[in-house]
C-alpha cells in the first residue's frame, strides 16, 4: 500500500497547480491498478472494481462516499452489477492535483478495510 493513502488532502483553491508531467510520472507509479485519462480535455485518474454482485459493489460505493465526505473531495462513481467505476480529477483546477492521488490509494485501502 502507498504512502499516499495515509496522507491528507489539502483544501482544493482554484489557483493550486496541477501536477507536473514529472509529479504525474512519480505519482502514477504508486497507484500502478489506475490510469490516467484525458476526458473532455480534463486529465483524470479512473480504475475499475470488480464484485461478485451489485450488493457488493453498492457498499464498496458507500464506504467510497463515506471516504469522500470525509476528505471533501469527491470522485465521479458509476455503480453497476458486478462494477463500479471510480474517477478522480480536481474540478476547481481542471485536472490533476496531488489529491487526486492520495484519494486514488485511499479508495484502494477500502478494498482492505473489513
Ligand atoms: C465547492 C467545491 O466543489 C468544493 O470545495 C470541493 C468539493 N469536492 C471536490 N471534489 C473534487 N474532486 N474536486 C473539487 O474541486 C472539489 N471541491
Amino acid at each position: 500500500m502507498s504512502e499516499l493513502s495515509n496522507m491528507k488532502c489539502e483544501a482544493c483553491r482554484a489557483d493550486a497547480p496541477k501536477v507536473s508531467d514529472d509529479e504525474l510520472a512519480a505519482l502514477i507509479r504508486e497507484i500502478p491498478d489506475w490510469a490516467a485519462i484525458v476526458r473532455d480535455d480534463v486529465m483524470q485518474l479512473e480504475r475499475v472494481y470488480k464484485f461478485k454482485n451489485f450488493k457488493q459493489a453498492l457498499a464498496f460505493t458507500n464506504k467510497l462516499a463515506e471516504l469522500a465526505e470525509a476528505e471533501f473531495h469527491h470522485p465521479g462513481i458509476f455503480l453497476e452489477w458486478g462494477k463500479v467505476t471510480v474517477t478522480w480529477w480536481t474540478h476547481a483546477i481542471g485536472g490533476l492535483h496531488k489529491n487526486d492521488f492520495i484519494m486514488a490509494a485511499k479508495t484502494d485501502a477500502l478494498l482492505s478495510d473489513a
